[in-house]
């Protein structure tokens, strides 16, 4: 199947009386073309499924697999590419030489693209900036648009509104609904309700469990 599956999915982290049962028998599918809003509670497991579809880690039960292909396999950020909640940028290099470093690495000319998100999400005022020296609204628009540069077959945002005042979220929320209406699956953990306005579906998690 195309697309991100996650499949009866069961996950946690440490050993002995330290262990923690994060995920239980959790199932989602985002289709390519699709935004599906990932939510819940806090500590109800919403970052765990992002790491396990960006591949940081496997399940420990279950499968996770993006375009058919286990997703900790893929190293390719046209095909998975994500936007950590802490955002993973490389703080010696400029906005713009972080948004277009995945299309330097997959030997792209990320020129149009970059112009174009950079005008979306508001950073063409700073590109040349290096990201420390940014504000973390403008760090976070960064990071989405280094995910969304080639336009990736699977996109896994975590949180990717949680810095910006009302008019930012609404640019970030229209490009990540442009790039699903281009064809990319795309994968939003959000407490944002203007997220779940624009997604397909909101699928909701308890306490590591899909609710309906
Ligand atoms: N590396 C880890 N070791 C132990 N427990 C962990 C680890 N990572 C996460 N957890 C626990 O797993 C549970 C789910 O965490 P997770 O970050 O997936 O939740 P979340 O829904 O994304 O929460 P939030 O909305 O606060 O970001 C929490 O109880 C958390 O404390």
């Amino acid at each position: 199947m195309s697309g991100l599956e996650v499949v009866d999915v069961s996950h946690g982290y440490g050993a002995g009386t330290g262990r923690v049962e994060v995920l239980h028998g959790v199932s989602l599918a985002v289709a390519p073309g699709e935004l599906v809003a990932l939510a819940g509670p806090s500590g109800s497991g919403k970052t765990t499924v992002c790491h396990l579809a960006a591949g940081f880690e496997s399940p420990e039960r279950g499968a996770v697999r993006v375009d058919g292909r286990p997703a900790a396999e893929i190293a390719d950020w046209a095909v998975v590419a994500v936007v950590p909640q802490q955002h993973g940028l490389l703080a010696g290099l400029s906005v713009e030489d972080n948004i277009c470093l995945p299309a330097h690495r997959a030997g792209v000319d990320p020129a149009a693209a970059f112009t174009r998100l950079a005008e979306a999400l508001d950073l063409g005022a700073f590109t040349r900036r290096g990201v420390a020296e940014t504000s973390l609204g403008e760090q976070q628009r960064t990071a989405v648009a280094r995910a969304l540069v080639l336009a990736p077959r699977l996109a896994v945002l975590d949180e990717p509104t949680g810095h910006q005042d009302d008019d930012h979220v609404e640019q970030v929320v229209a490009a990540l609904a442009a790039t699903a209406r281009a064809g990319s699956a795309m994968l939003v953990a959000t407490h944002d309700q203007r997220v779940w306005e624009v997604a397909d579906r909101v699928v909701r998690l308890d306490e590591g469990r899909v609710v309906v």
